[in-house]
């Protein structure tokens, strides 16, 4: 089983300095390492980190990207914490 990250640490590691974390359907990547290589751009990445992009990545990109680069940039999945 992966690794469980909360959405607060997710949050917490919204810069290419800290780490930049993405959650794609649940799944947490670490980017900071891609971002000067992403083919969309560095910026686009940056903007979306501590947060969900699922719905950014589904836009332009299909299931064979992740794929490719999940074993590189996955490193978790998101915890489930009950909602108050
Ligand atoms: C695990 C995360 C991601 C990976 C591995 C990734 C990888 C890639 C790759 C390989 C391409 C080249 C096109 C292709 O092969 O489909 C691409 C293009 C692109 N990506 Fe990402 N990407 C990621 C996340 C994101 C996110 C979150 C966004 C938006 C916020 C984004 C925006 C774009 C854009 C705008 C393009 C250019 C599309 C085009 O020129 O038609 N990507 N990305």
């Amino acid at each position: 089983m992966s690794k469980q990250i909360s959405a607060n640490e997710v949050k917490e590691h919204n810069t290419v300095e800290k780490g930049l974390y993405i959650i794609i359907d649940g799944n947490v990547y670490e980017m900071s390492g891609f971002v000067d290589e992403h083919p969309g751009g560095a910026k686009i990445l940056k903007r979306v980190g501590g947060k969900d992009a699922s719905k950014q990545f589904w836009k332009y990109h299909n299931e064979s990207v992740l794929k490719k680069y999940q074993e590189r940039l996955k490193i978790g999945s998101l915890k489930e914490e009950a909602k108050l």
